[in-house]
């Protein structure tokens, strides 16, 4: 079989990867409360006028919201994939992985309270 060209290959990662978000955003609760949350404060910025720096902060928080909660989805399902049954190592792991969803989360709010709070008040 001939081997597919470095642009098919690159295409079809593209066409799983984009499978993978679509299947995060339809299956997982977390990530549709992400996103919702995302959409929000996108309206908010159209409806403030927000600057192009406070856009890119904006928009960096809520990428890295929803990758690293993706990445723990993923953490998650493997975990419970190679060891369904109680692990005391799964469950560090498992927590190292949320943790790290809520580190980002946090960095992700302050960030909206710096942008909004002076916008409201
Ligand atoms: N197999 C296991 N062995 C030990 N502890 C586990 C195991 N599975 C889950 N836990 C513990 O329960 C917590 C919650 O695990 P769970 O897989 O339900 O994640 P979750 O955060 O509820 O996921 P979701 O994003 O689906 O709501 C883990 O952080 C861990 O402390």
């Amino acid at each position: 079989m001939p081997k597919e060209s470095f642009l098919v290959n690159r295409l079809k990662a593209v066409r799983y990867a984009v499978r993978g978000a679509l299947l995060l955003i339809r299956t997982e609760a977390s990530i549709k409360v992400q996103v919702v949350l995302g959409l929000i404060v996108t309206a908010l910025g159209f409806y403030f006028e927000i600057s192009n720096t406070e856009w890119i902060l904006q928009i960096l928080a809520i990428a890295l919201v929803l990758g690293v909660e993706g990445l723990n989805t993923a953490i998650e399902k493997l975990a419970d994939f190679c060891q369904p049954e109680f692990d005391e190592r799964i469950g560090f792991l498992k927590d190292v992985s949320a943790g790290a969803v809520m580190l980002v989360s946090v960095a992700a709010a302050v960030v909206g309270l710096i942008i909004y709070i002076p916008k409201f008040f």
